[in-house]
Formats: C-alpha cells, structure tokens, sequence
C-alpha cells in the first residue's frame, strides 16, 4: 500500500517547516501578517481580489509550490500542475499564477488529486470552476481564487513552469515561500523572514489584545487606543 495515504504525523508534516512553526502560523491573522511583513520591508499580502473561495478547516498554513501559465490556442493538459499536484510534499499549497485570466485553471478533478496528496490548498491568481463539488466532497481542502468561472482550462491556458518564481496577486512568491490565507484573504511570508515575521506578528496580535482590552475597559476607542498612538 503506498504510504502517501497515511495520516500519521510525519506525513503531514511540509518538507519546509516543521509541524509547531506550522501550527504557530495557524493561530495567527493574516492582518498581522500583513502588518509583519511590511515592517521587514517587504509586501506580504496579496491583493483582496485574490479570495476565499473554498474555506478548507480554519486558517490555510503551508509552503508554496508555484505554476505559471500562460494564454494557449491549442488543447493541452496543464502538464505542469498535474505535476505539482502529483509530486508535492503534504500539506504544500499550490500556487498558480495564471496572468489573472478568466479561465478555471483549478477544478475537482484536481482537487480530488490535491486531497489525494494530503495538499493543503491551492491559491490561484485565475479561476476555479466545480465549486459545489469541491466544498461538498472535499470540505478540508482551501481554494483561494480570483473567480469562480465555468471556463474549462482546456485550449485557453498552457503551463510554462513548476517551482519558479510566479506573481500571484501582485506579490512575487518563490517556491518554498510561507503561504497563509484566510477569511481577510492571502499573505505570503518571503521564507527567509519566517521566524522574524512570527515573531513581529505575535506581539503585534499581543498588542491588539491589550489595545481591545484598553478600549473596552474605558470606554472608548480614542482613550483605548491612547497608550500605543496607533490603530
Ligand atoms: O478543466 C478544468 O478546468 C479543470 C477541471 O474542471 C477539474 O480539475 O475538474
Ligand atoms: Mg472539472
């Protein structure tokens, strides 16, 4: 029996991140991300047109495997995909930037692949089509996307890449990137910054606490947010 069916811990665990790394980023907003990122200088988050469309089960954590595509006349299988989807480690999140076409370069088909796999979710800067499908059978798995489109892949979009760098929302993400989406939407952590950006991003969570703290114990936001100058 293949063993990429078990469900034991190791399996689930991204070849990129250990499991407590993963699981820190689970607790954590993609507002703070957002904000952390920027305060390391660079752009994390995605832009919001890039949107839950499949929620998966709570906050989608993982490393990001990347595909490009381009426009296409002829009828092609997205070669490239198919192998992402294949040959990824568990709990991997695929991204694909597909130049913001208005063309499902995600389906069920490929999710059932995905699920298959043990991913994690995928992350689309194009369309996803069988959404029905793929939120009633697979309920664990994400999809973030700019649309929901009926627009089969087939003879609209050729793959050009796997696992070099892609645009995905605006933001350039790298093969190996932290990927953490959301109800707000997508950041993406540059995977150097990993543990400095965990670190900005848990006292800025720390703070807010004591912010929400400060403006209900007195009443009112301007005195609650006195303390820190800051929203
Ligand atoms: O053909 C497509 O665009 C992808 C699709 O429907 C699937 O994966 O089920
Ligand atoms: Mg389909």
């Amino acid at each position: 029996m293949s063993d990429t069916t078990s469900s034991d811990a190791s399996s689930r665990e991204s070849a990129h991140y250990p499991e407590d790394v993963l699981e820190a980023f689970r607790s954590i907003t993609t507002a703070s991300l957002a904000d952390a990122v920027e305060q390391h200088g660079r752009r994390g988050y995605l832009t919001g047109a890039v949107h839950q469309v499949a929620p998966g089960t709570g906050t989608l954590v993982g490393p990001a495997v990347t595909v490009r595509e381009i426009p296409a006349d002829e009828s092609l299988p997205p070669e490239h995909a198919l192998q992402a989807i294949d040959e990824a480690t568990a709990g991997s999140i695929v991204c694909i930037d597909a130049g913001g076409a208005d063309v499902a370069v995600w389906g069920g088909l490929m999710t059932a692949g995905a699920v298959a796999r043990q991913l994690a979710g995928c992350v689309l800067d194009g369309g996803v089509r069988d959404v029905t499908e793929i939120t009633r059978d697979f309920p664990g798995f994400a999809v973030y996307a700019r649309t929901a489109v009926p627009a089969t892949t087939l003879g609209r979009m050729r793959t050009v890449s796997l696992n070099e760098p892609v645009v995905v929302g605006s933001v350039d993400i790298r093969p190996g990137d932290l990927i953490v989406a959301d109800r707000d939407g997508v950041v993406r952590v540059p995977a150097d910054l990993v543990d400095a950006v965990r670190r900005t991003a848990e006292e800025i969570e720390e703070r807010e606490k004591e912010q929400t703290r400060l403006i209900l114990d007195s009443g009112s936001l301007r005195a609650g947010l006195a303390r820190y100058h800051r929203i």
